[in-house]
């Protein structure tokens, strides 16, 4: 991974996140109760939308965190800056079915922030996060390292959720990842999921449980169609996410080199010039490469034609 430009973050921390519609607006109230940031600045093409979304975060006082709306010029400073903003998907569509739209949304407002913010780290979150992490990384000129998409770190989340509801352990004992896309063609890595410690057939026979592959199945079902299901019910998806930004915004501003499914841009399964999630270490100078996972040939086909998925959907917006 190319690496240079070390963002630096220093003295009060500002956040910038742009677009505060369900997600953006979830993440900023996480980000407040987190304590970990001092200025949060909202962004949004509905500029009623920001200053009524920042008033109210102000109320939830007393926190050290300020919130503001603000514009293009506020993102000066910024230690992060969260995107978060175009459509989002409609019941019966796929993530990949908003890149066109969104994909113009990032084009035109990534070289705004790169202009005020020249050495900030950009988190995407807007979807498809892996098309628009490669199409945010084209359009900023950042190095790679300052790139990231919140990629597979919601779809891990889940996954680990629904094992451990399973299974009846917490899923804080549960060591398990999804890979790839964040969508449809994501990857579960069952060669290497372990609980309590044990592999997956070890811990079954240990804790007299069935190891039970139609049931593997339907976890992998649900974790993938989660999305799917919350949409159909609320219309939108929002907790998980913010959840998940604050675990990747923690890992770069307390440095703390923690390893996540975040996607960055590379070259990936043999396939060039993409973004997509693999164990990454992240700290304050952003995205670093982690160890490669051992996967099995299984997982290795189903990455490699995540990628190509991903490269097909970038190939059709001529952007590959
Ligand atoms: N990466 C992930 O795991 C997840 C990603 N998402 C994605 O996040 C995105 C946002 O979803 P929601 O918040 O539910 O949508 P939303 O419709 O509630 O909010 C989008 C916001 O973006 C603003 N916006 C639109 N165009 C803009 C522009 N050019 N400049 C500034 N602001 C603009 C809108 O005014 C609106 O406030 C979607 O693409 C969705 O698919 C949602 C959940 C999880
Ligand atoms: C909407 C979306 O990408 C998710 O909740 O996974």
């Amino acid at each position: 991974m190319e690496e240079n430009q070390e963002a630096t973050v220093a003295g009060p921390v500002k956040i910038v996140v742009i677009g505060v519609g369900s997600v953006g607006s979830a993440t900023a109230y996480t980000l407040l109760l987190s304590g970990i940031v001092n200025e949060i600045v909202l962004i949004d093409i509905n500029k009623d939308k920001a200053e009524g979304e920042s008033m109210d975060l102000n109320h939830a006082a007393p926190s050290i965190t300020k919130s503001r709306a603000g514009d293009y010029a506020d993102c000066a400073g910024a230690a992060i800056v969260i995107v978060t903003c175009g459509i989002n998907q409609k019941h019966g569509q796929t993530r990949m079915d908003l890149a066109a739209k969104n994909a113009k949304i990032m084009q035109d407002i990534i070289p705004n922030v790169a202009k005020y913010a020249p050495d900030t780290i950009l988190l995407i979150a807007t979807n498809p996060v892996d098309v628009l992490t490669y199409i945010s990384y084209k359009a900023s000129g950042f190095p790679l390292n300052r790139v990231i998409g919140s990629g597979t770190v919601l779809d891990t989340a889940r996954f680990k959720y629904i094992l451990g509801d399973h299974f009846k352990i917490s899923s804080d004992s549960i060591d398990a990842c999804v890979i790839g896309e964040h969508g449809d063609s994501g990857v579960p890595v069952w060669s290497l999921t372990n609980i309590d410690g044990m592999k997956l057939r070890d811990y079954c026979e240990k804790s007299k449980q069935d190891f039970d592959e139609e049931a593997f199945q339907k976890i992998f079902e649900q974790t993938r169609d989660a999305a799917y299901d919350i949409i159909k019910r609320k219309g939108y998806t929002s907790y998980g996410i913010a959840a998940g930004l604050l675990r990747i915004v923690k890992a770069i501003l307390e440095d703390t080199d923690s390893v996540l499914t975040v996607s960055t841009v590379g070259d990936y399964f043999g396939v060039e010039q993409i973004a997509i999630s693999v164990p990454t270490r992240l700290n304050k100078s952003g995205a670093h490469q982690a160890a490669e996972l051992t996967l099995d040939e299984n997982e290795i086909e189903l990455m490699k034609k995540s990628a190509g998925e991903i490269k097909s959907v970038l190939k059709n917006l001529n952007i590959a």
